[in-house]
């Protein structure tokens, strides 16, 4: 049996994990089920947005004679938009053949499955006869997949998921009409994507209402944007049947507070209901690696499984689903593999976007979860129309789509929460990260940079750490859309 220094099974993050292993010249697997590069190139972040884009620039136009631009509707060019979408998928390729001729490196191209503490045994499509493996390390990095729940008809009538969406089942044109289930992450921006492709969209969320991670008044904020292009949004329901007859499908659901039933019908039914871990493909009750109730590996802070010789990192541990997470989590575990220290992740400033028209950005806690741990806070917000480059863009006091930023910092003048919705949120939030990062690394070791020890002997050395104080003493560029994200603290009160 082959033995392997390092084992990586899955190719998305887990790449970087495998890259420092190579440049260190160790002897390595990488086991890939299906294309090389995992779920954000071939059918998640990147493929999805390049239909973002384009779908951003219709609305864009449609609202642009509010500063004195007419245009006419758009034609949609979708073969153009589809061939750009399909050439990042097909990186893989590339990315496949370097693999291939990487010294020292093995790609096996099944399915993996744990048939020992340090043995794998990989499976193949094609049915080619098995391989086994063994190894002394393995990074278990082979993420999650669309959960579609149980609704009776559903099997037999047909549906998308993200996963055959951006595989076979991608449609020739956009769809007429568009059900999607779920009101989380994909189904929103699936839902601004056909929508402004002029699909007829109705959104059939469970929860009472969508993005329901969001600030309650920003999830209105979005809702309302949505339904005001013309997309259904169905809250608090419960699928009760789906069918088809010979040309359009129907989905059938009831409001769980009223108790009324509507039938939907569509061309197609998008299925975005949330994700399921991996791990039930590797075997592991031939490890001793622990998983929770849902199936998510246990990690602790090193990224250790409950294994001593396997870590997991990325969507697997089910800890905040997103690439920049997982690629995060990638550069800890190489340096607590190769080097003679050990790093903790943290999961206090972890940001993130939906790519919606208007995007939602969102880093630390909610009001609400403020609230809940019992910290005294204020808040302030800023709305675009209250900054040149808001006011540029058209936005006026006013209107419904006039988005905001909503700060919520502790007495300390510490950033807890930066939520924004309207244009250019992910680029204007980021700054935020920093900020709250400041003197992370020094707070985990501050020993080693102070002397004194824990991250509180640090504050009190530096106590304007994570503050928001770097914001409000410096020149703001005139006239940004920066004077947004700035001039909230000169908001708050008290
Ligand atoms: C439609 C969509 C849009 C998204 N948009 C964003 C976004 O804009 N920003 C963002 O940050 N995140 C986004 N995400 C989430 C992001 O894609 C994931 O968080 C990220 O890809 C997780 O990376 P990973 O390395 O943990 O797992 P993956 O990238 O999923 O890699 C796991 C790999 O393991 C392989 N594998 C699984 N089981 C086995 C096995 N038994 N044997 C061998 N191989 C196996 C899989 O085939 C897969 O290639 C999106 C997701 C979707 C679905
Ligand atoms: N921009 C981004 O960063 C981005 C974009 C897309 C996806 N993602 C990631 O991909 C992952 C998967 O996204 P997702 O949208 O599938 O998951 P999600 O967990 O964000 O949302 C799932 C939604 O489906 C609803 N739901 C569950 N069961 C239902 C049912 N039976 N009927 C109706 N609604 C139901 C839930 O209430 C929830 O609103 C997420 O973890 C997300 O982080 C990230």
């Amino acid at each position: 049996m082959k033995r392997y220094d390092i084992v990586v099974i899955g190719s998305g993050a887990g790449l970087m994990v495998l890259e420092e292993a190579l440049n260190r010249g160790m002897k390595c697997a990488l086991v890939e089920k299906e294309k090389v590069g995992g779920t954000c190139l071939t059918k998640g972040c990147i493929p999805s947005k390049m239909l973002v884009y384009p779908a951003d620039f219709i609305r864009e136009m449609e609202r642009s004679k509010r500063f004195g631009i007419n245009t006419r509707r758009p034609e949609i060019d979708w073969d153009t938009i589809s061939k750009n979408m399909w050439e990042q998928i097909n990186f893989h390729k590339k990315i496949e053949s370097n693999l291939l001729d990487m010294p020292n490196l093995t790609l096996y191209k099944g399915a993996a499955a744990f048939s020992g503490l340090d043995e794998l045994v990989i499976r193949y499509e094609d049915n080619r006869p098995e391989d086994r493996i063994c190894g002394d390390k393995f990074i278990i990095a082979a993420g999650a997949r669309s959960l579609t729940p149980f609704f009776p008809g559903l099997e037999e009538t047909g549906y998308v998921t993200s996963e055959t969406f951006f595989g076979e089942k991608f449609p020739p044109k956009p769809w007429n009409s568009l059900v999607i289930i779920g009101g989380g992450a994909i189904s929103m921006e699936f839902a601004h994507i056909f929508s402004a492709f002029g699909t007829k969209v109705t959104i059939i969320a469970r929860s009472g209402r969508l993005l329901n991670k969001e600030e309650e008044e920003i999830s209105q904020f979005v809702t309302k944007q949505f339904t005001g292009s013309g997309i259904q949004v169905l809250t608090d329901s419960t699928v009760l049947a789906v069918s088809k007859d010979w040309n359009k499908k129907f989905v059938t659901v009831e409001n769980r507070l009223t108790k009324e039933k509507v039938t939907v019908a569509c061309e197609e039914i998008f299925v975005a209901s949330g994700v399921q871990s991996n791990g039930d493909t590797l075997s592991l009750e031939n490890t001793e690696v622990e998983v929770d109730e849902k199936g998510w590996i246990r990690t602790n802070s090193y990224l250790e499984t409950s294994q001593k010789n396997i870590w997991a990192l990325g969507d697997i541990n089910g800890k905040y689903q997103f690439r920049h997470k997982a690629n995060y989590e990638a550069l800890i575990l190489s340096h607590n593999l190769f080097k003679d220290t050990k790093k903790e992740v943290s999961y206090d400033v972890v940001p993130w976007t939906i790519f919606t028209h208007p995007q939602v950005a969102h880093v630390g806690m909610t009001e609400k979860e403020v609230k809940e741990k019992g910290i005294l806070y204020k808040t302030a917000k800023n709305y675009y129309s209250e900054v040149v480059g808001g006011i540029a863009m058209g936005y006026r006091k006013r209107d419904e789509d006039n988005g905001f930023i909503k700060i919520i910092v502790g007495q300390d003048k510490k950033i807890l929460g930066v939520h924004i919705v309207g244009p250019q949120a992910a680029i204007l939030l980021q700054p935020f990260v920093y900020l709250m990062n400041q003197g992370y690394q020094c707070g985990k070791n501050a020993a080693d940079c102070t002397g004194k020890k824990g991250i509180e002997g640090l504050r009190k050395l530096c106590p304007q750490m994570g503050t928001y104080e770097p914001i409000s003493n410096s020149m703001v560029i005139h006239p940004s859309l920066n004077e947004l994200t700035a001039w909230v603290f000169e908001k708050l009160e008290g």
